[in-house]
């Protein structure tokens, strides 16, 4: 049981070069893999991946042996869940952190959200009436509210400041420990990693060589 990336091949385009190159990686449950590499190299994408937002164009990525994806029919939320880096972009601007926040997990109330996290007086705010460390806990907020297996993080305190991004780090790693939650946390950042990770892998060492010569069937 783990979230796996296995000889992984992605481009945006036939016409593009490949951004993945047979990426293999593995997260398991309560383990968190800090994802180390240079501004565009392919983190963020090896993220979406995993995560089910992009479809590779050869090999295959799982959560605990099943597409990383919702279940339709049963309502279940993808159990891989990403918490980017630009935290207001990731919420509707006209809808309350309330809102926001049931949306993710219908059926939970405000009560469920844990308070270190999400203060209640935050609950009754649109999210232009919050700083930045504070939008970042809600998203983390809403992602565990939907009880996942997994998490991206995705250079999720890179637009912050330290001591909010201590405390950003803090809250998330309590979680993940408490729930066993696998992450895969995304920087270019590598002391950080080496101070959140259990341990430290640089996308140059789970790729492949780059070799857009290579042909590939799509
Ligand atoms: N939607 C897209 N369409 C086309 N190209 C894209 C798209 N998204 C990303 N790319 C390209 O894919 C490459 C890898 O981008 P990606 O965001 O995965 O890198 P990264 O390592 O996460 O970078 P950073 O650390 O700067 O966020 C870049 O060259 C980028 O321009």
């Amino acid at each position: 049981m783990s979230l796996v990336a296995e000889n992984v091949w992605f481009r945006y385009g036939r016409r593009h070069p490949w951004v993945v190159s047979g990426a293999s990686l593995a997260v398991e449950p309560g383990e968190v893999v800090g994802l180390h590499g240079p501004s565009g190299v392919g983190k963020s994408t090896l993220g979406k991946l995993l995560a089910g937002l992009l479809t590779p164009q050869r090999g295959s990525t799982s959560a605990d042996g099943t597409p990383p994806n919702p279940d339709r029919r049963t309502g279940r939320p993808n159990p891989v869940q990403v918490v980017h880096q630009h935290a207001h972009l990731a919420m509707d601007p006209l809808w309350k952190i309330t809102t926001i926040l049931a949306e993710a997990a219908p059926g939970s109330a405000p009560a469920e959200v844990d308070p270190s996290l999400v203060p209640p007086n935050l609950l009754d705010r649109f999210p232009h009436e919050i700083s930045g460390g504070e939008a970042q806990r809600v998203n983390l907020a809403r992602a565990l509210l939907t009880a996942p297996r997994y998490l991206v993080a995705d250079e999720i305190s890179a637009s912050l400041d330290p001591i909010s991004q201590a405390a950003v780090w803090r809250l998330l790693l309590t979680a993940v420990r408490t729930h066993g939650i696998g992450v895969l946390a995304i920087s270019h950042d590598r002391p950080l990693l080496a101070a959140v990770a259990d341990r430290v892998v640089d996308i140059a060492d789970v790729t492949g060589t780059i070799q857009e010569t290579v042909p590939v069937v799509t």
